[in-house]
């Protein structure tokens, strides 16, 4: 059986710092799962890193924020460790897990699923609960405790509900589908009622692609790393 310890499967260098895939056996998912680290660089081995976990959207592995993102030069400059985990649970073979790109492989929501067939599929408390605490067991360099949440559409939506539910553990955000799925307007009448602050900055011209987070991850890396008292 796999190790339930992160084994290092990558390593590349990028902005000084290393981004490495870990793959592990979760009983969470009862399945094998890899997740992407970026360590910034450090000048002494006593520095921890406070973390920002970033959800993938609806397709995604933890591969495509760390390859197409560019995250890691903010991430350097701030001295943030990235964690980009998977989107959901895979290799299970459930009858009709690949048959549509939003639902099954690839589309975990980050919730857990109460119907029988889809008991694997409790991206939630991966995320929140077995992934924090492995990482905080294996990684004496990050800092757990200083945690953030961020995330690009499935887990754009993933980053607000997890935070909302969680408010002491995260300092803690988000095209054609901006008016049929994403509904921000739906979000910015809910603060007003609850009288939370927002600022929702609305970024005309751009799709829903990674050309989009591309162009202002600097920006939230740099809104994280303040709430992180970086
Ligand atoms: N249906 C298409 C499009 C899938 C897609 O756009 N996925 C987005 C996230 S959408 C909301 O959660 C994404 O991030 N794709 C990965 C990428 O690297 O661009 C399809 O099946 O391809």
């Amino acid at each position: 059986m796999e190790s339930l310890k992160p084994t290092e499967i990558s390593s590349t260098k990028m902005f000084g710092g290393y981004n490495k895939r870990y793959k592990h056996s979760s009983p969470t998912l009862g399945c094998s799962m890899t997740f992407h680290i970026y360590f910034p660089p450090s000048s002494s081995p006593s520095r921890k890193f406070p973390v920002l976990y970033w959800l993938s959207g609806l397709t995604c592995t933890d591969e495509n924020f760390i390859i197409k993102s560019g995250a890691q030069r903010a991430a350097s400059s701030e001295g943030v460790a990235l964690i980009a985990p998977d989107t959901s649970p895979r290799g299970l073979n459930v009858e009709g897990e690949s048959d549509s790109w939003d639902f099954g492989v690839g589309a975990g929501f980050y919730l857990n699923a109460t119907q029988e067939k889809w008991k694997n599929w409790q991206m939630y408390d991966y995320v929140v609960k077995e992934l924090p605490a492995l990482l905080q067991e294996n990684f004496p360099q990050l800092d757990t405790s200083r945690a953030s949440l961020s995330g690009h559409s499935m887990g754009g939506h993933g980053a607000l509900t997890i935070y909302l539910k969680n408010l002491d553990k995260y300092k803690g955000d988000e095209d054609k589908f901006l008016s049929q799925q994403l509904l921000p307007h739906k979000f910015e009448e809910a603060c007003r009622k609850a009288n939370v602050p927002l600022l929702l900055r609305m970024q005309p011209g751009y799709d829903h692609s990674y050309y989009f987070v591309v162009t202002f991850i600097d920006d939230h890396i740099h809104h994280h790393a303040q709430a992180l008292n970086l």
